[in-house]
């Protein structure tokens, strides 16, 4: 599903991203991680054409990122706050992704009421402008906006961040959910326990190269602590 042929990034000329080639299957559950400033962010702007790599292409489903439009049709992602509209609510914000993606506004109600206890009453009904709520509240709010359109491919930088307990295991389970129902997910973080047990797959980063490229198992959480043991 995607390709990545000789990505590289420099800024102020210092390699900040440097990856020969990588491969993401459809279906497949990646995990990235890597400590602060390893790439991680880059890598995916790179991957969702917000920035233009120094070397080398990213293809999804063999077209160039760059030059075509297809693969925003089937792409779904979260990478920050300013993903989300400031001064809209998030049932203003909601319907207009809807919209976006030719949903009803019944469509959008049905689809938000699956998120009812992942928003644990704190997003729908607050009349309170986006940028009025907490990190981790807007964070819910632009996870579900990037899962509204049933994407193939989900891409979520740092889902984890920012949010209490409780939530982490709803997001657990929901991107769990998204997994068994097929879809592609890549997603960054800093929580090695959460991301090994939603994810298939493991890239490491540092220094913008891949160190491990790993499928999961029994022992990678214990592989990746003694990695990160400083
Ligand atoms: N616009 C920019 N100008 C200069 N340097 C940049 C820019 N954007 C990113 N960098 C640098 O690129 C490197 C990689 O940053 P990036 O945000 O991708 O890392 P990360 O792995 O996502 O880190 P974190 O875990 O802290 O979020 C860092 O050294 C960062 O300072």
């Amino acid at each position: 599903m995607i390709e990545v042929r000789d990505l590289q990034k420099n800024y102020n000329g210092v390699t900040v991203v440097n990856i020969p080639g990588v491969t993401v299957q459809k279906g497949e559950t990646i995990g990235l991680v890597g400590n602060n400033g390893a790439g991680k962010t880059t890598f995916f702007r790179m991957i969702l054409d917000l920035i233009r790599p120094t070397h080398g292409q990213v293809f999804s489903k063999g077209e160039n990122v760059r030059s075509t439009e297809d693969w925003k049709q089937y792409t779904g992602s979260h990478l920050d706050e300013g993903f989300l509209i400031d001064f809209l609510t998030p049932e203003e914000y909601f319907n207009f992704i809807g919209k976006l993606n030719g949903l009803t506004p019944g469509d959008v109600q049905a689809f938000l009421d699956r998120f009812r206890d992942f928003f644990n009453g704190e997003i729908l009904e607050q009349r309170k402008y986006i940028r009025d709520f907490s990190k981790g509240n807007q964070k819910k709010v632009g996870v579900a906006a990037g899962v509204m359109s049933d994407p193939e491919l989900l891409i979520l930088d740092e889902p984890f961040a920012n949010l209490d307990p409780s939530s982490q295991i709803r997001l657990k389970s929901l991107l769990k959910d998204l997994k068994r129902q097929g879809m592609t997910l890549l997603i960054s973080s800093h929580d090695l326990s959460h991301v090994i047990e939603v994810c298939d797959r493991i890239v490491l980063l540092e220094k913008g190269q891949v160190i491990e490229d790993m499928q999961t198992d029994e022992t990678t959480l214990q592989q990746l602590e003694s990695y990160f043991t400083v």
